[in-house]
């Protein structure tokens, strides 16, 4: 195993231990509150998302359809309107990505409930939703200050560039809530096995 791999492994991995003291456990608690309403109510739940983020985005959202939840992906072709006390869910680490801003606001003119997950609360995203859960981890710009990488490998670039530490954050703190909200919801594997693909083609 090369030097490096570990090193990334382990900051990536120490990195998302070192996030759980700094989570906001009171939003995230709303947060899961909200999707048990939209689970009791039959409300939509989209998310959106770019990039990566758009990647974490869609791992939630099939996790609350094998859960039972009417989840969607906005922007595929299949999704229905938004309705008003939908619930909209952004996955923006910057916080600033303008087709998730723009999502979220006509999200909000739509009457929809919008939660933003980001590293950056004050951004235009954090500033419009009504539940803010705080992820940390998103770099504005890829920084060399990673310890491993410049200290221990004289590397001159990061071991978890740009938005890496927030990306496999964000799923890690989405997978909890999951977890929570089977506990919630009283589901088991199985419930959720039996709503999973059956037929998954390339
Ligand atoms: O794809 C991404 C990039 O590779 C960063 O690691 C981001 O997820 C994408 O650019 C969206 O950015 P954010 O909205 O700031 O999450």
């Amino acid at each position: 195993m090369s030097e490096t791999f570990k090193a990334a492994f382990l900051e990536i991995a120490n990195f998302i231990l070192y996030s759980l003291n700094k989570l906001d456990l009171n939003s995230i608690g709303k947060f899961t509150d909200l999707l048990v309403s939209a689970y009791k109510e039959e409300r939509a739940v989209l998310v959106v998302g770019m990039g990566r983020s758009g990647l974490v985005a869609r791992g939630f959202a099939m996790r609350l359809r094998h859960l039972g939840i009417h989840s969607y992906v906005l922007g595929e072709t299949i999704t229905p309107p938004v309705d008003k006390d939908d619930i909209v869910v952004a996955i923006s680490g910057s916080g600033t990505t303008q087709i998730v801003v723009a999502a979220a606001e006509a999200a909000k003119k739509m009457g929809a409930v919008v939660v933003a997950i980001t590293t950056y609360p004050d951004s235009p995203l954090g500033k419009l939703a009504d539940i803010v859960v705080f992820v940390p981890g998103r770099t504005k710009v890829a920084v060399m200050d990673d310890y491993f990488a410049r200290q221990i490998l004289g590397l001159h670039e990061p071991l978890s560039p740009l938005g890496t530490l927030f990306e496999d954050t964000a799923m890690v703190v989405l997978d909890a809530v999951v977890a929570d909200l089977m506990r919630r919801l009283g589901k088991n594997e199985h419930d959720l096995a039996k709503r999973h693909a059956n037929i998954e083609v390339p």
